[in-house]
């Protein structure tokens, strides 16, 4: 599987504080990475950076070869709509809409006319165990159902690439579990990669591969076979 994202030598500051040190990584599709490593390390810097939202100071970002970092702020915020998807901790689903039209969202920014973009959202509750659910509020769901509504607004719009940062940290070890095996199988179905931050090292074992951060450089390296 060739390489569909990559970042070379990235380097980011905040004054005086030096973020990233010159990072380099790549990620395949289908591939999984979790970014793990201390707080302050620089791993949300990293995922950031790669995914067209922070601008690094020095390096390159590259989506299927196309160099991201040096993109007009319309067309990058165009490709990062179209382009990736985005899983967070909690409080990204719009509390006064149905999980339906939460999902169908990402479709209707891209121009999908509303009802369309609904029957398209809902394919995707079924896989993610969501069936039943298509009218509840975020606010009638639990933590884990809700986080799988956002698993599945992330993948409506069949990106290249998902960002998930935390995407358990507000869920109990069960859910977690649940959370993350969904989150993985079904990027990997769609042939999307995953690029996620993680405290925690049971998560981060449901990717492919593990990359530590330490004071933003890249300390270690470990791949994990899939069952
Ligand atoms: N907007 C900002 N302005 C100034 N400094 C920043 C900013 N964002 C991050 N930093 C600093 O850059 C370094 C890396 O931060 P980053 O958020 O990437 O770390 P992290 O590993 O994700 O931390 P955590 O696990 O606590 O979320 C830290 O020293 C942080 O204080």
């Amino acid at each position: 599987m060739s390489t569909v994202l990559a970042g070379y030598g990235l380097v980011k500051k905040y004054g005086s504080t030096t973020a990233l040190a010159g990072v380099d990584v790549e990620v395949r599709g289908r591939d999984s990475l979790a970014i793990m490593g201390p707080s302050g390390s620089g791993k949300s810097t990293l995922l950031h950076t790669l995914a067209g939202i922070i601008r690094p100071d020095g390096g390159q970002v590259l989506l299927r070869g196309e160099r991201l970092d040096n993109l007009g702020e319309n067309r990058l915020s165009a490709l990062r709509r179209k382009r990736f998807g985005f899983v967070f901790q909690f409080g990204q689903l719009l509390p006064e809409l149905p999980a339906e039209e939460n999902v169908a969202l990402p479709l209707m920014l891209e121009g999908m006319a509303r009802r369309q973009a609904v029957v398209r959202a809902r394919r995707w509750f079924a896989p993610l165990g969501l069936d039943g659910l298509e009218q509840r509020r975020p606010g009638q769901l639990s933590g884990g159902q809700a986080q799988r509504v956002a698993i599945a607004r992330a993948l409506a719009v069949e990106p290249d690439v998902v960002f998930a940062d935390e995407p358990t940290g507000a869920l109990d070890q069960r859910t977690s579990t649940e959370v993350i095996q969904l989150l993985t199988s079904a990027t990997r179905d769609t042939g999307a990669a995953l690029v996620m931050v993680t405290h925690d090292a049971d998560v981060a074992a449901h990717c492919d591969r593990v990359l530590q951060v330490r004071d933003g450089r890249i300390s270690n390296y470990s791949q994990f076979t899939v069952a």
